[in-house]
């Protein structure tokens, strides 16, 4: 299979700092313990304030320092996807399940279970939850096949209500492949039932064009101040 991959010649970073990349994982875990308490407690207004009083202070101390939008973090690569803040694989997003894709022959598959943080109907995941699961399961199947592009199109039919706090499990496979164009299917169903779709999808992911690359990622950097690998990258159908 052709690669569409920006990164495709770039050696994979060394390593990230373990000291970091464990600090971050707890950090990102007591977060997501805080979220999904900040969503279900019934503790009394006056303790919930000053929570929010101790929650402020901590804010400020990690505000110390931070990076802009512009600059990936000092975890993250993107040839090998490691990306430690997405909202739905990064560890050290509290708001993230998080889920993490692997490739079973040629399906890509991850489970998961989501919280109360996830919540659409009572008791259900939010059906925009349900898309942004779909857009990372079908990009990273993209991705895991050397693969690489931006969604241009997503399609989701929803068959059933996907219950919160209830093993899932994610699967997808490219069905089409087009010079820079990538097609791939995929759905959510019960772990217990994975056979019966809740939700699915296709999606239309597209590598985009030189001028474009410039535009998003242009001015993307390492942590360290370096250009970001693929920043380069000229010719979009031969990447
Ligand atoms: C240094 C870099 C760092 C990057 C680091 C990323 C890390 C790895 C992230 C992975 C993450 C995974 C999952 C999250 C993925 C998102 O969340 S991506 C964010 C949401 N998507 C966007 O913002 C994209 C917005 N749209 C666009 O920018 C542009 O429309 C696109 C998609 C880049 C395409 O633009 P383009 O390059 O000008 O494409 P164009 O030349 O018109 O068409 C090329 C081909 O695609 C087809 N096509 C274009 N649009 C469509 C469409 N809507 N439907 C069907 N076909 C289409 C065309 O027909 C054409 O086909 P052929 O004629 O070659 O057969």
């Amino acid at each position: 299979m052709t690669t569409t991959s920006p990164w495709a010649e770039h050696p994979a970073a060394p390593d990230p700092d373990p000291d970091l990349q464990a600090a971050v994982t707890e950090l990102g875990a007591a977060v997501r313990d805080l979220l999904e308490t900040t969503v279900t407690t019934t503790v009394p207004a006056g303790e919930q304030a000053a929570v929010a009083a101790g929650v402020r202070g901590l804010t400020a101390r990690l505000a110390a320092a931070t990076r802009g939008r512009h600059t990936l973090s000092a975890l993250d690569d993107l040839p090998t996807f490691r990306r430690t803040y997405s909202p739905v694989t990064g560890v050290g997003n509290g708001f993230a399940p998080p889920v993490q894709f692997r490739r079973e022959g040629d399906t890509v598959v991850g489970e998961t279970v989501l919280g109360l943080r996830h919540e659409g109907p009572p008791a259900h995941c939010h059906g925009g939850v349900s898309a942004l699961l779909m857009d990372q399961l079908l990009g990273s199947a993209a991705f895991l096949a050397g693969r690489w592009g931006m969604t241009a199109h997503l399609v989701l039919t929803y068959h059933g209500a996907v219950p919160l706090q209830t093993p899932l499990v994610l699967t997808a496979r490219i069905t089409e492949t087009s010079g820079r164009k990538t097609v791939v299917t995929g759905g959510i169903a019960l772990a217990a039932e994975p056979d019966r779709e809740l939700v699915s999808g296709e999606a239309v992911f597209v590598s985009p064009r030189p001028e474009l690359l410039e535009l998003y990622f242009g001015a993307l950097t390492t942590a360290d101040g370096s250009p970001a690998p693929g920043h380069g990258a000229t010719d979009g159908t031969a990447l």
